[in-house]
């Protein structure tokens, strides 16, 4: 029997996600009997994986597919063609309560925190409900964990009965990533997670990202469209062009040498700058 089913810890060197020639095609206009007469295939044929504790930048220009990606592997938009393993487990075969269940172990962060953190909910539930759900914590046991989390992504832990609103934007995202934590995933998939943030302000949820993936061994899926912010996080860089993964290499490697004439197209709107990891 191999060690990891006796002590039940995964294999490190395991992929964590395997996405398997993703396909996703949108009817974008019907005819008058309501009929597909127009279709975009948003993505084709995409293949990646996530590793144990890597970051892994998906990259590409607005409507490249990106967030279609990110949608299809974590079930939020079914897949055309294709498969999404997650720590071993198929998810386009699980039924909707099996996926539920699962599903904590791959959680996300948007771009917009305000609009995906509820404004009339208080941080204590915001950041607690998560845990609630996957955990059936009790509410009295709540406070303090959810204090602990706030602590951990460097928010005051007396903000329990704050409003999203009564947050900078820079903290806002760090609301969103408490949140994200509270399930204890295994993955989070940040869209365009710091784009709508000031230099410095990304800077410091860019930091948050790091060392939440060293001390918990987090796997990362970051998405942008900005190579400039993957340049100082990613160990791996995939390059979407219209739905198609069209290059994939270590980042030094595509920043260095990139092989695709989309990659050189995106790298030549990128400043100049040093790496700060
Ligand atoms: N539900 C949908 N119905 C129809 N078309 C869609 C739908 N969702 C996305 N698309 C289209 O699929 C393509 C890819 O969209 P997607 O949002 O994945 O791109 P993106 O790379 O994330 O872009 P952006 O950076 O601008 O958000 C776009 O042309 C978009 O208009």
């Amino acid at each position: 029997m191999p060690e990891s089913d006796i002590s039940g810890v995964q294999d490190v060197t395991s992929p964590r996600v395997v996405a398997e020639n993703l396909t996703k095609v949108f009817v974008t206009k019907r005819n008058a009997f309501g009929l597909p007469a127009r279709r975009l295939t948003a993505v084709r044929g995409v293949s990646f994986e996530l590793r144990q504790g890597e970051i892994y930048a998906l990259v590409g220009g607005s409507g490249s597919g990106k967030s279609t990606v990110a949608r299809l592997l974590t079930r939020l938009e079914k897949s055309d063609t294709g498969r999404v393993l997650v720590n071993g487990t198929d998810w386009t075969l699980l039924r909707r309560s099996a996926l539920q269940k699962q599903r904590r172990a791959m959680q996300m962060v948007f771009q917009n925190p305000y609009a995906s953190l509820d404004p009339t909910s208080m941080v204590v539930h915001l950041v607690g409900e998560p845990m609630i759900i996957h955990e059936k914590l009790a509410r009295r046991d709540l406070d303090a964990r959810v204090r602990a989390l706030l602590d951990d992504v460097g928010l005051p832990s007396d903000s329990l009965h704050k409003y999203p609103h009564e947050f900078s934007g820079g903290q806002r995202q760090r609301l969103a990533i408490a949140r994200a934590l509270a399930a204890d995933p295994d993955v989070i998939i940040a869209d365009e997670a710091v784009s709508a943030l000031d230099v410095s302000s990304q800077a410091k949820v860019l930091n948050l990202l790091l060392r939440l993936r060293r001390e918990r061994s987090l796997t990362i899926l970051f998405i942008t469209h900005d190579l400039g912010v993957v340049r100082q996080v990613a160990d791996r860089i995939g390059v979407l062009s219209e739905g198609e993964l069209v290059e994939e290499a270590q980042a030094d490697a595509l920043f260095d040498e990139p092989t695709h004439e989309y990659t050189r197209t995106l790298l030549r709107s990128v400043p100049i700058m040093g790496r700060w990891r």
